[in-house]
């Protein structure tokens, strides 16, 4: 099957049930019920509940449901975790985890209530936040501790806060951790997730910062409004020239593979296996399966 697409995951605050049962429609890859900053301290409780009820009932299609449960340090870190995990949601994202110990408090918790309810083969993965000085210092250790981690985010919002600096437009303040993120992430086969984009109204912000993170090698960007999901896919998704390009090697490279030849040239450019998987990459991003072009080559 092919790998699932992060492209955008679009944040709803947990104590929304309008925004909420919409999740389906809003053509998001991903949407993370927020029971941490979007809700008020005075929702929290309300908040866990009606998310909990709203993964009883609700139809997401296939939009993949995330819940970002809060910090175990705080009051409601462990009552968010009783109540979510044995919904077994696709993931649970951990906000402000800074060290290993984190990881591992937060996984013995999961780990014992899924056995309390029964849970023997869980397939609910985990997202890690880094989103504090220290987080990005152990941000190797951190993504490399825990098999179940299947993708690793920043937030801007807070790693700005914490480092008390401003978040301006062009991420200067925080282009040392998206990049030490991002090869975090990379050395352990995580999908690593860009932080959100403040600005509702601003399209062409939005873009630019897409464009520039999927450069560093993003899977995909937190959003926080429906409008934001159209500029970013059109960021990530490749343009027809690049599809027509992948879609050649990849096929030049099939047949070539078959009569024994290991690296071929295309207009003069060499093709050698970097950039077959590159191409594979962009049609897998096009939704087209290398199976069905080797078959049409067959
Ligand atoms: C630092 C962090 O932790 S960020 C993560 C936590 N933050 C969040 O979850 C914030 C989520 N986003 C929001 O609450 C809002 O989009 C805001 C406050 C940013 C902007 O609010 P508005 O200016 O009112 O949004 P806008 O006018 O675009 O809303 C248009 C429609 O989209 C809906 N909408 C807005 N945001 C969302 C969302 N995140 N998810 C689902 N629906 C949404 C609105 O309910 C509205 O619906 P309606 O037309 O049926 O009334
Ligand atoms: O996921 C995000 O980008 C939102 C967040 O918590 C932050 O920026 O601190
Ligand atoms: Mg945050």
């Amino acid at each position: 099957m092919a790998k699932k697409k992060r492209r955008s995951m679009l944040y709803i605050p947990g104590n929304n049930p309008a925004m909420i049962q919409q999740a389906g429609v809003y053509g998001c890859d991903a949407v993370l019920l927020d029971l941490e900053d979007a809700v008020a301290l005075n929702q929290k409780d309300a908040a866990r509940i009606l998310v909990r009820s709203m993964l009883e009932t609700v139809n997401f299609y296939d939009t993949e449901v995330c819940v970002r449960v809060n910090n175990l340090q705080t009051p409601f870190g462990l009552a968010d975790l009783e109540e979510i995990v044995p919904m077994q949601p696709d993931n649970i994202r951990f906000p402000k985890t800074e060290s290993v110990q984190d990881v591992k408090d937060f996984m013995k918790e999961v780990r014992r209530i899924e056995k309390e309810h029964g849970i023997k083969d869980p397939k609910m993965t985990i997202h890690v936040m880094i989103e504090t000085a220290k987080g990005v210092a152990n941000v190797y250790e951190i993504a490399a501790c825990e098999p179940r981690i299947d993708a690793i985010t920043i937030g801007g919002q807070d790693l700005t806060a914490d480092m008390g600096i401003v978040k301006t437009p062009d991420g200067a303040g925080i282009d040392y951790a998206r990049k030490r993120i991002v090869m975090a992430g990379k050395a352990n086969n995580l999908d690593v997730l860009d932080t959100v984009f403040a600005d509702v109204n601003d399209d062409e912000g939005l873009k630019e910062e897409t464009e520039y993170i999927k450069k560093l090698g993003f899977a995909g960007k937190a959003l926080i409004n429906p409008r934001q999901v159209d500029p970013v896919h059109e960021v990530f998704n490749p343009s027809e020239n690049e599809i027509r390009k992948a879609y050649r090697v990849y096929s030049e490279f099939y047949k070539n593979t078959k009569a024994g030849i290991g690296v071929f040239a295309i207009d003069g450019k060499m093709i050698d296996a970097p950039v077959v998987q590159r191409a594979i990459t962009v049609l897998e991003y096009a939704n087209i399966d290398i199976k069905d072009i080797e078959k049409s080559l067959d």
